[in-house]
């Protein structure tokens, strides 16, 4: 335990922290050095933090259960010692509290230290919950190390929980007693602890994983096509859907591997995948006992004719000032809307000015609530108040979007973090959307606060929905003048690329209704656009092809040589290619 001269020594450390932003030497472990930078950057509230609470708790949950025994234990093993034992699911809400003493229990419920309430980092600076949380490892904090005054009087102790197979963290277990009770044998015990409760849940998924692995080595070895297997969170593939699998698709997966029933026909459904290609996806669900004990997915790239549609999605969704009827469209548009009836937290991706934002819009708008929209700018947002955002108001909040997600400062995840706790908390909570053109910008830390995500495809992709986005575009720049294109400039506009999606083909409408404002716009009126206009409307694998085909020129400024040396085709058939996909390879080179 500190010794007094080493508690005085920390809280003259914290005070200079708090005054100059720098500590001496070795005045405090780099752990607790590095999360005090982290909770100031954060903006925790030095005095009295405000702590989350939210109560929608689950603890019939595996961690629940697998920990209840441990905790019992330790309990026991702890009679007479004044300290609290307390579980936490992995962002660091309390589930469960068990005191030593009633003592505790009044002090711990006067600081809310309570089930339900959140103690992250981000809310409250360090403590024993939330900074082995950030950390990933144990930490021990006692009384000035704490950041915020209230939690000086304090020592806490806390280990990660960790899922014995995939290794990420599940939840922690946590001593906590009054600073002058601690003792360093707390930071041994949950250690312990947290190993009993990974065992237990290792014991608990093991059969049920071992039927699935079988299951999956056993399609694996007579498909010639991706697969891959879902069991609760243990997700395995083979090479080939490694390969061909983005997270998205991954996490659509396992979406439909809780959706489907044990029962599900041997029929194949059709997958629209991330990158935009298609694939036939077959199910095999594996059962266990009487229960499902996971899926597995056998996957094929499909030629891009015909495209099997699943069943249940064969009635379109329409949303207010949403054009579209491709199957991709529909597809996105009736996940979106799932995702709102659910008030799951939801990412859309996909590449800029596909329609992220109008897409939610109209699904906000389909619910017919009178709660409010807001869009967030997560690119701009500074500072991240509720009430600068606009997120306070008399009229309840309906909707929140957080755009541009993958743009935001590395300096502002937590800020935002906290900000989607302060949402999530609120009754009724708001649905909490935000959208992102790239997946892989997008911060792990926050990443991971939506449940489920929807991919919007590039308009290249889906050249179908001209017919309905360019008369709604028209009808938006021009409204009431009754303006339409022609069959000719639709053809033309069918044939570009649309690297800039909706947006780019907004513009280019605006410009055509500059020069023939009122009346039918015909090719002549198009601008001069674009190096990727083919002679055709190319078909999705197609414009795949073509989009590798840029992408390399681009890499390569545009040296045809490497390029089809990158490509893995031969030169002459790069030639072939620029030619039918009309691409100028200079104008490529200049992206
Ligand atoms: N399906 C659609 N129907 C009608 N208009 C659309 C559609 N999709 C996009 N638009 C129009 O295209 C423009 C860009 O759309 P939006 O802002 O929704 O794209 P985004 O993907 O959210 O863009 P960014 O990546 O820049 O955030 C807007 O003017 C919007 O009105």
């Amino acid at each position: 335990m500190p010794t007094p001269d080493r508690r005085r020594q920390v809280a003259r450390a914290r005070a200079e922290f708090l005054t100059s932003g720098a500590v001496a030497d070795a005045a405090v472990e780099d752990a607790i050095l590095t999360s005090w930078r982290r909770s100031r950057f954060a903006g925790v509230d030095i005095g009295t933090p405000h702590v989350p609470y939210g109560d929608a708790l689950d603890l019939r949950s595996r961690l629940v259960r697998c920990a209840t025994p441990v905790i019992k234990r330790l309990h026991d093993r702890l009679a007479g010692i004044p300290v609290s034992i307390v579980l936490t699911d992995e962002r660091g809400r309390l589930l469960q509290r068990e005191d030593s003493e009633r003592r505790l229990t009044r002090i711990f419920d006067g600081v809310y230290f309570a089930p339900g309430f959140c103690y992250a980092e981000a809310h409250v600076g360090t403590n024993g919950v939330g900074t082995a949380l950030e950390e990933g490892r144990p930490v021990f904090v006692s009384g000035p190390e704490h950041f915020n005054e209230r939690s000086i009087a304090f020592a806490c102790a806390g280990a990660p929980i960790r899922n014995p197979l995939t290794r990420r963290i599940e939840g922690l277990i946590d001593l906590s007693c009054l600073a002058e009770d601690a003792h360093p044998m707390m930071r041994v015990l949950v250690q312990e602890a947290a190993l009993d409760i990974e065992r237990l849940l290792l014991d608990d998924g093991s059969e049920r994983q071992r039927v699935v692995l079988e299951a999956f080595l056993s399609v694996s070895r007579r498909s010639t096509g991706a697969v891959l297997s879902v069991c609760g969170d243990v997700v395995m593939a083979n090479q080939r859907a490694s390969a061909l699998l983005t997270p998205t698709d991954e996490a659509l997966l396992r979406a439909m591997a809780t959706e489907l029933p044990a029962d599900t026909p041997d029929t194949p459904l059709g997958m629209s995948l991330a990158e935009g290609s298609w694939a036939q996806v077959r199910c095999h669900p594996v059962v266990h006992g009487s229960a499902q004990a996971g899926t597995v997915f056998e996957l094929r790239l499909q030629e891009p004719h015909p495209r099997p549609r699943p069943a249940q999605r064969s009635v379109p969704v329409t949303l207010p000032g949403a054009a579209g009827q491709s199957p991709a469209w529909v597809d996105a548009s009736a996940d979106a809307r799932e995702a709102a009836a659910r008030r799951l937290p939801l990412l859309v991706s996909g590449e800029a000015g596909v329609g992220k934002t109008t897409l939610v819009r109209g699904v906000h708008l389909s619910a017919h609530s009178t709660g409010r929209f807001v869009l967030v700018d997560c690119d701009a947002a500074v500072p991240w108040s509720p009430a600068d955002l606009g997120l306070r108001g008399p009229a309840p909040l309906q909707t929140v979007v957080l755009r541009h997600l993958d743009r935001i400062d590395p300096r502002h995840v937590l800020q935002l973090d906290a900000l989607v706790d302060d949402l999530l908390a609120q009754r009724p909570a708001p649905w909490v959307v935000a959208t992102a053109a790239s997946l892989g910008d997008v911060p792990e830390h926050l990443l991971r606060r939506f449940d489920s995500t929807v991919t919007v495809a590039p308009l290249r992709h889906r050249i179908e929905d001209l017919e309905q986005i360019v008369p709604a575009l028209l009808e938006q720049l021009a409204p009431g003048r009754g303006s339409a294109c022609s069959e000719d400039a639709m053809n033309t506009l069918a044939r570009k690329a649309w690297t800039g999606n909706v947006t780019e083909l907004r513009t280019v409408l605006a410009a055509a209704l500059r020069r023939r404002p009122v009346g039918v716009v015909r090719r002549e009126d198009l601008p001069p656009t674009s190096s990727t206009t083919s002679r055709r409307a190319l078909s999705p694998i197609e414009s795949l092809e073509r989009d590798a085909i840029v992408a390399a020129l681009v890499d390569t400024d545009g040296n045809r040589k490497s390029a089809a040396a990158k490509l893995g085709m031969s030169r002459s058939s790069l030639y072939r290619k620029l030619h039918a996909f009309g691409i100028d390879p200079s104008d490529a080179a200049q992206r």
